[in-house]
């Protein structure tokens, strides 16, 4: 016969650890309970168990005291703290000090049997061969911050708390929280990614929370939303500072309780989901500005992850070009081409304003234009980069070169259209860039250029780029 899980209960009221050990019981659980800390201590000390439920307030000290001396005495023994209703800062500190999960009083049955299902199922010792063979193969670096990160990684995929992670666009944030999810144990869950900036603000209750036919012009069948598609597993909002501060207030609402209403209905709807978001702003400032609630900041910023800029991450930069040629290559079923030296030298000096995202489309790119099995300078410059390096070089000065001495660069190394016209190309494919990396933004990506929304809109109407008319 299988062994049943044992958990130990950790409250000072009897009758509820009463009743939590009823109900546990009938889901095939055994539980020894403990009324203060010390005598917590010593239940641990005598028995292995594979949870542990605790509430904050002990007689003789509180839950986050117990939580310290499990994460020195038996780290990889999940805690859930019981909170009392409302107070989540309790709950966030506790998370952040390494809680599994909380569960507020008075405690609902079913988010109790929800909670101990995730802690039961979490084992013990992470599986550390499957879990680097998926890093290494979804993760692509091996610099300082990407070592930092897989470290950070670990520890949170573990838990249930909401992680918050920032970069600049391009840098992994989505493959980071894909692994977070695929790490964890709602891994046979759903990963459901959402970019909060691309659903139009007038479908978006109706696209998170979903609706009931009926509800509005259009609603012709009932609708589920993409949170109650997260149910088991990963909810990631992706540029989570684009929601707009009516949808904040829901959402803050859903994370909390774990209950959604669609639009038009009357029932409410129990669903289980992990939050993971992203953004490249700092939400921080927007709190500030007024323009990001507070209180929902807090209830998703429970675990940071921060991704540094590719340009940060020197090292790493060979190592995904490699990937990404290997990548491309099987994909188009032809042999793997080689990056020459000066091709090396190149990528590596590059800024990558657009990050892994743009490295990734210069060796798409590169692949394709290359004829031969080599990747070299021709195939990985841009054409105002190749018309720029023939500028300087037709400027340089004449070089020695076995002993004689170079004729001076003729004027046909000059732009052939006329410089206006070879700037003006420049400065198309750079605001071009710009609009790429910000989604079409023009705000965020007049901010980027260092130039005033006028004044973008100017050159942008210039090139043809821009049909807005206000
Ligand atoms: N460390 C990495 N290893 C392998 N591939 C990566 C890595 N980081 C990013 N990528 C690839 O780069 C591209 C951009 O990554 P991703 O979409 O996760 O970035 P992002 O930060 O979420 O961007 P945005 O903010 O614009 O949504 C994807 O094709 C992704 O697979």
């Amino acid at each position: 016969m299988e062994k049943r899980p044992l958990v130990l209960l950790v409250d000072d009221e009897e009758d509820l650890c009463l009743l939590m050990q009823m109900s546990l019981s009938r889901m095939g659980i055994d539980t020894h309970s403990a009324h203060c800390l010390s005598d917590a201590k010593k239940c641990l000390a005598e028995h292995a168990y594979d949870a542990c439920l605790t509430d904050l307030n002990l007689p003789d000290g509180n839950g986050l005291q117990l939580l310290e001396w499990i994460n020195e005495h038996g780290p990889s023994l999940p805690v859930a703290v019981l909170t009392a209703y409302g107070n989540m800062e309790i709950a966030i500190a506790a998370l952040k000090a390494g809680a599994f999960d909380f569960v507020s009083k008075p405690v609902n049955p079913k988010h109790l049997e929800q909670l101990l299902q995730k802690a039961l199922n979490t084992p013990a010792e992470p599986k550390q061969l499957q879990t680097d063979a998926l890093e290494h193969k979804m993760l692509i670096g091996q610099s300082q911050p990407m070592q930092q990160l897989r470290v950070t990684l670990k520890k949170i995929a573990r838990s249930q708390a909401p992680v918050f992670i920032t970069g600049e666009s391009g840098t992994g944030k989505e493959v980071v929280a894909n692994l977070v999810h695929r790490l964890s144990n709602r891994n046979e869950g759903p990963f459901i990614a959402i970019n909060c900036g691309a659903i139009p603000t007038e479908l978006m209750e109706s696209e998170l929370f979903g609706h009931k036919k009926g509800s509005f012009t259009g609603a012709t069948q009932d609708k589920q939303g993409l949170i109650q598609s997260a149910h088991g597993g990963s909810l990631f909002l992706d540029e989570i500072a684009e929601l707009p501060l009516s949808m904040q207030v829901k959402l803050l609402r859903a994370v909390q309780e774990k209950r959604i209403r669609p639009v038009g209905s009357d029932a409410e709807i129990d669903v289980d989901f992990r939050v993971i978001s992203a953004s490249h702003q700092d939400l921080e400032a927007l709190v500030q500005q007024g323009k990001f609630r507070q209180d929902l900041f807090f209830r998703i910023h429970v675990m940071d992850l921060i991704l540094p800029p590719l340009r940060e991450r020197g090292e790493d930069i060979l190592l995904l070009a490699q990937h990404f040629i290997h990548k491309i290559s099987s994909e188009w079923d032809i042999p793997a081409k080689q990056l020459t030296a000066r091709a090396k030298e190149f990528l590596t000096g590059q800024y990558y304003p657009g990050n892994v995202r743009e490295l990734r489309n210069i060796i798409e790119r590169a692949i394709t234009l290359s004829d031969d099995g080599n990747i070299d300078l021709p195939q990985l410059q841009s054409a105002p980069q190749r018309q720029m390096a023939q500028l300087f070089a037709s400027s340089a000065e004449p070089s020695l070169h076995n002993g004689l001495t170079d004729p001076p660069q003729s004027a046909k190394k000059l732009p052939e259209e006329g410089l206006e016209i070879f700037l003006e190309k420049i400065e198309k494919e750079i605001l071009l860039n710009a609009l790429n990396l910000t989604h079409w933004n023009r705000t965020v990506a007049a901010k980027k250029l260092g130039m005033t929304f006028r004044s973008l809109r100017y050159r942008l109407k210039k090139f043809g780029l821009d049909t807005d008319e206000d």
